[in-house]
């Protein structure tokens, strides 16, 4: 299609063709004025022809020079000058050609003249306006010499000097108006250069805004308004091109729950003209909730009232989402999602603060699941887990929300109960009515991967109404208690009585003592000879003892029970095995003691430790002790737990030809189908039976069942704390093939332990032998409890 412009054509440059069209369009206009003059007979034939072709010429001459951009090369690509001498010389021209009414011509003239009023200077247009006059002065004097007729000289002259005294004005004029024009021009260039700044620096301010999600705003208190930035809208996910968001509507996108905190906030900024910064959340429209953190500065005027809010706000939302998620690992438990130690210990701490002020009591529930160890075993860890979830959930559903829920690790978990009565006893009755029903909802079967498990807890409990308690005191305290209701049975609840307390403080300074009598190496290890039946010692049984500097020796059944609840049991049995293994090895170097035997006491605590394989290795290498000559006394109640574990850690050591007897064998819960899986050695009868083997029916029916039983299961038996040989008679005629106790010899130092061997126990016993031992090191037990000072 045609077009007058060419195609991505120079915006300027089409400017300039639109002008030029504009005087082209008036030129044309100059045709039919000159068509109008030959019409009248003021213009011949010919002299119309000439002028419109001379017009014509000129349009046409322009229009390839605008067309092909060729005005670009001249200083004023306008082409001003030119066209408005082509012009006016056409006019000229028409004027000297015409034979009258030369006056319309002076009008185009003068059009032409105004044309170039907007476009020249003032001193061009005076150039312009003389060489108008003189051009027009010379057509008079053209016609006056060749066509006088034609001519009313006067006429003529009066025109020239109405021109001549117009035109310097209109120059001025026009000069003063294109002076303004380009002043006005200059402006705008400024103002446009101004408002592009102003535009690239708002862009790039709400780019870095955006960048940093910052958005910025303005509450102007006295016109009511509200301006965002883009940011603002965008962090509330608002569209700008909305109804504007005023500070009411903005309100509404609070959450509800944050609302009166931040009309709160707001109001005293404006009221007080202080500073704020705080956070608060916002509903969006899409239900999205999103955490802001806004700080913002009031405009204080010279009556120091605020007329204005101004601030800045930012999504910190992932921040506040990383917080939970630290606080959630920080302060609860993964697995359950229950609180965990540090935040139970922190809520204790503020449940004691309010029972103080209230005087309502509180309670703490020490709960630790019966069976979790063998389930766990029996069923995997991430069954065990799932266990663990439902156990939870139920103790959720047992309390009121204002309770705690705590998991303490492992199968350990604590309820925390506020809000009790006043009076210790009703208090009590709420406690143990809430732990019964803990007790019966755990019980209740649990469906864990599609089987059915039964379980049952034991609870301690401990009553709290925030005097002189401590938050470590308290968790001891239902600690103990629950130990008391494991002691008692399982599956039932048990408080902690004031009686406990002297326990409790007794443990805490025995713990003190112990540390520092393990740090000033306090302890010793006593022997006692273990005897065969032709009365030849064949080993010993390790004791330990503690020299404590002001109570002297002190017995293990005071020491051993603190020292197995505190973990100081883990250093004070390494002592133990270390010192024992490096004595076997002592004894292997001489003929008189190298076939010696040695047991040693091992805790189920001590036992329970993952590396306690790889302990029995390095020391035994590091001593350089027999492993043959060694054997291991457990107890019967550690083996209850986890008894893969245990089997699979005996069966390791066993392979390096380390032994095992069965300690206290007859007091726990011993049956056969888990002997059988042991890899055992030797049981041990308990002393308790043979004291009075001979005196009570059961007992002597008792020993003669376990060695009976011993000897089915193809296992050596050694009876412990034979004191008399009608014992020691009754037990060998009985099968009892080995002996241990009073008879024979008491726990002795080492020295004491091997002048006795040398000499030989083969004969009747310690009396008999006239074995010199002083009563200080061979009667610890006889050094009755005392506290420690
Ligand atoms: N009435 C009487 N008692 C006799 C007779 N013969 C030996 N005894 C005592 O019976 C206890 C035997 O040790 P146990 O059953 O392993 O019982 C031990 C053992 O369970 C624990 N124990 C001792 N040393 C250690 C140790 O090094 N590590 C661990 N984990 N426990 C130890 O302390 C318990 C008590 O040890 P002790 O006081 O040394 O008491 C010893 C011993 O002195 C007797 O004829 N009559």
């Amino acid at each position: 299609m045609f077009s007058s412009l060419p195609k991505s054509i120079d915006p300027k440059q089409a400017l300039r063709m639109r002008r030029y069209f504009m005087a082209a369009g008036t030129s044309l206009l100059a045709i039919g004025l000159l068509f109008a003059c030959y019409l009248q007979g003021a213009l011949s034939s010919a002299a119309f022809f000439q002028s419109a072709t001379l017009v014509l010429l000129a349009i046409l001459a322009f229009y390839v020079v605008f067309r092909s951009g060729l005005n670009l090369r001249f200083s004023d690509p306008n082409l001003a000058v030119p066209q408005m001498l082509a012009s006016s010389l056409v006019t000229l021209y028409a004027m000297y050609a015409a034979d009258g009414a030369r006056a319309v011509f002076l009008v185009l003239l003068l059009m032409a003249f105004l044309f170039s009023v907007l476009q020249l200077t003032r001193r061009a247009l005076l150039v312009y306006a003389a060489c108008i006059l003189g051009a027009y002065g010379g057509v008079i004097g053209l016609l006056w010499r060749f066509k006088p007729r034609s001519l009313d000289l006067r006429l003529e002259l009066l025109q020239w000097l109405a021109l001549a005294l117009t035109l310097p004005w209109f120059a001025l004029m026009g000069g003063f108006i294109s002076g303004l024009r380009k002043q006005l021009h200059k402006s705008n260039k400024e103002l446009q250069a101004v408002l592009q700044r102003v535009q690239a620096s708002e862009a790039s301010l709400a780019q870095a805004q955006r960048i940093a999600g910052l958005g910025s705003w303005t509450l102007d208190r006295a016109r009511r308004s509200a301006t965002w930035s883009l940011e603002t809208y965008r962090l509330f996910g608002v569209d700008p091109a909305q109804p504007t968001l005023t500070g009411e509507r903005f309100v509404r996108l609070v959450h509800p729950e944050d609302r009166l905190h931040y009309n709160e906030l707001i109001q005293t900024a404006l009221r007080e003209g202080l500073d704020f910064d705080d956070q608060f959340r916002i509903v969006l429209p899409n239900g999205e909730i999103r955490w802001l953190h806004a700080l913002g500065q009031p405009d204080v005027d010279a009556d120091g009232n605020a007329t204005l809010l101004r601030g800045t706000v930012m999504d910190i939302t992932k921040r506040k989402v990383a917080e939970d998620e630290i606080r959630q690992l920080a302060f609860y438990d993964p697995l359950t999602r229950l609180p965990n130690r540090r935040l139970l210990t922190d809520r204790l701490h503020h449940a004691l603060a309010a029972s103080t002020r209230s005087k309502r009591h509180g309670a703490l529930l020490f709960i630790d699941l019966d069976n979790f160890k063998t389930i766990n075993d029996t069923l995997g860890h991430d069954k065990g887990d799932l266990l663990l979830q439902l156990v939870a959930k139920r103790l959720s559903s047992c309390v009121r929300v204002a309770d705690t829920v705590a998991r303490q690790g492992g199968d350990e978990f604590v309820i925390m109960l506020m809000d009790l009565s006043e009076v210790p006893e009703e208090a009590a009755v709420q406690t143990e009515v809430i732990g019964e029903n803990i007790l019966a909802a755990l019980s209740r079967p649990y469906q864990v991967a599609g089987h059915v498990y039964h379980n049952t807890a034991s609870i301690g409990a401990t009553l709290f109404d925030g005097h002189l308690e401590s938050t470590n005191e308290l968790l001891k305290r239902a600690d103990l208690s629950m130990y008391q209701a494991k002691a008692a049975g399982r599956n039932v609840l048990r408080f902690f009585e004031e009686d406990m307390q002297a326990t409790v403080t007794l443990r805490a300074e025995m713990e003190t003592a112990l540390r520092q009598g393990l740090q000033d190496g306090q302890f010793l290890l006593y022997y006692q000879a273990q005897i065969d039946d032709a009365g030849c010692v064949t080993g010993a049984e390790a004791l330990v003892r503690w020299q404590h500097p002001v109570r002297g020796l002190v017995c293990p059944a005071e020491f051993i029970p603190p020292a197995e609840v505190t973990g100081l049991i883990l250093p004070l049995g390494r002592w133990v095995l270390e010192t024992a293994c490096a004595q076997l090895t002592a004894w292997s170097s001489r003929p008189a003691t190298a076939h010696l035997t040695m047991a040693v006491n091992v805790s189920a605590r001590q036992f329970r430790q993952p590396d306690f394989v790889k302990q029995v290795v390095e020391l035994l290498d590091r001593t350089g002790a027999n492993a043959r000559k060694l054997k291991l006394e457990l107890t019967e109640s550690m083996l209850l737990d986890n008894m893969e574990e245990i089997i699979a850690k005996m069966s390791a050591l066993k392979a390096l030809g380390v032994g095992f007897s069965l300690d206290d064998f007859g007091t726990g819960y011993s049956s056969l189908s888990y002997l059988k899986r042991l890899p055992l050695d030797q049981l041990k009868i308990d002393q308790s039976f043979v004291r009075d083997v001979l005196t009570d029916p059961n007992d002597a029916a008792i020993v003669r069942t376990i060695v009976a039983l011993a000897q089915s299961l193809g296992l050596s038996v050694i009876a412990e704390g034979v004191e008399t040989e009608p014992q020691r008679d009754f037990l060998a005629r009985n099968g009892c093939n080995a002996y241990q106790g009073y008879l024979y010899s008491r726990p002795l130092p080492p020295e004491q332990f091997e002048s006795l061997n040398l000499i030989g126990v083969r004969s009747k016993g310690l009396s008999d032998l006239n074995i010199h031992v002083s009563p200080e090191i061979i009667e610890p037990a006889l050094i009755g409890p005392s506290p420690i000072s």
